[in-house]
């Protein structure tokens, strides 16, 4: 059976306890111009520059002009608020603890680290290949969220191939094992912010994939930067979507680049949907250190694991680290 999983949790008691006002700093996510990719050789090196600059002193960044109109956008956004306001019955048929599920409907009650979210999980790549188990209602689910599956990947695809050149990895590095990878799609559901709640909608995490990218409503998205550790607020710039590092890219990158910390805080002005794209390799591939990042001065810093083996480690997963901490090398 498929599996169908949670991310790789992380919430110490130390995160948690962090002011949860985002510091106003002045320096603001780096913004991509992803068209630029495909200009002239210098002008593609000088943005697969800022990229792994902004991978590597942010952990993330937002990409803008990546090709997907903003109806694929829009309309995913509303597929996904439908499902949610469907009757419970609907919804409940998804219902399940069990993450090996190919499609899975939770809510916070069930979930010891989402404090205010319902959720729907599922895969998305191939397409052709989930669809048939994604829900029936509302009856535009399918195709628009699989329009806006289709075009995530095909940007995650452009994405990877920037970031592993930035690297200094040949292009199309891992290219093939990308196209059939994982494509594993979390739509979250908030609840407008009431002030006797507790604003924390989805506790401090890493994501384990490779690359996150993620679709918002509205504000509510806040990370962990590499280069200051204090929380900051995603805007959600229209048209704009924000992508971050996930824990196989950590591994992949023999440590150069790190898994952002995020967390999601509930909007005092309104509901929120956000829809999480995470993209990895097929679920038995393991992830390893790329050997091109590996020699005498940089040692191999992490074990390999599959998408099973982090499904594996999530029970044992009651102090919430992150994936990545449980492969890392003794002493290297
Ligand atoms: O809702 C958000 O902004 C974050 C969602 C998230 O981190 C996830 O689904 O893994
Ligand atoms: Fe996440």
């Amino acid at each position: 059976m498929p599996a169908c999983s949670s991310p790789s949790y992380m919430a110490s008691q130390a995160w948690l306890s962090q002011a949860l006002s985002p510091s106003q700093s002045s320096h603001a996510v780096p913004v991509i111009n992803l068209g630029r990719l495909k200009k002239d050789p210098a002008t593609r090196a000088l943005v697969i520059q800022d990229i792994v600059r902004a991978c590597r002193e942010w952990g993330c960044f937002q990409v803008v002009n990546h090709g997907i109109s903003k109806s694929i956008m829009k309309g995913a956004l509303e597929a996904a608020s439908e499902f949610f306001e469907l009757s419970a019955e609907h919804k409940e048929v998804f219902t399940s603890t069990d993450i090996r599920q190919p499609v899975r409907y939770d809510t916070s009650s069930r979930d010891g680290i989402s404090r205010a979210r319902s959720f729907l999980k599922h895969y998305a790549n191939p397409l052709e290949d989930w669809v048939q188990f994604w829900p029936m209602y509302p009856p535009t689910y399918r195709k628009k969220i699989g329009e806006y599956a289709v075009e995530i990947q095909r940007v995650s695809m452009q994405l990877m191939d920037a970031i592993l050149q930035g690297l200094g990895l040949r292009p199309m590095y891992l290219q093939e094992k990308l196209e059939k990878g994982m494509q594993f799609l979390a739509l979250n559901n908030y609840p407008q912010f009431s002030h006797q709640d507790d604003r924390i909608g989805l506790a401090p995490h890493s994501d384990y994939g490779f690359l996150t990218i993620l679709l918002q409503s509205s504000p509510g998205l806040e990370v962990m930067p590499h280069k200051d550790n204090s929380w900051k607020a995603i805007p959600a710039i229209p048209g704009a979507l924000h992508v971050h590092i996930g824990d196989h890219l950590e591994v992949l990158s023999n440590g150069q680049l790190k898994s952002l910390v995020h967390r999601a805080i509930l909007n005092p002005a309104e509901a929120r949907i956000s829809i999480a794209s995470i993209h990895g390799l097929s679920m038995d591939e393991k992830v390893n250190c790329a050997k091109e990042l590996v020699d005498d001065h940089h040692p191999k810093l992490y074990r390999g694991s599959s998408f099973h083996d982090f499904l594996d480690f999530l029970p044992s997963n009651i102090e919430y680290k992150r994936f990545v901490e449980s492969l890392k090398i003794d002493g290297a």
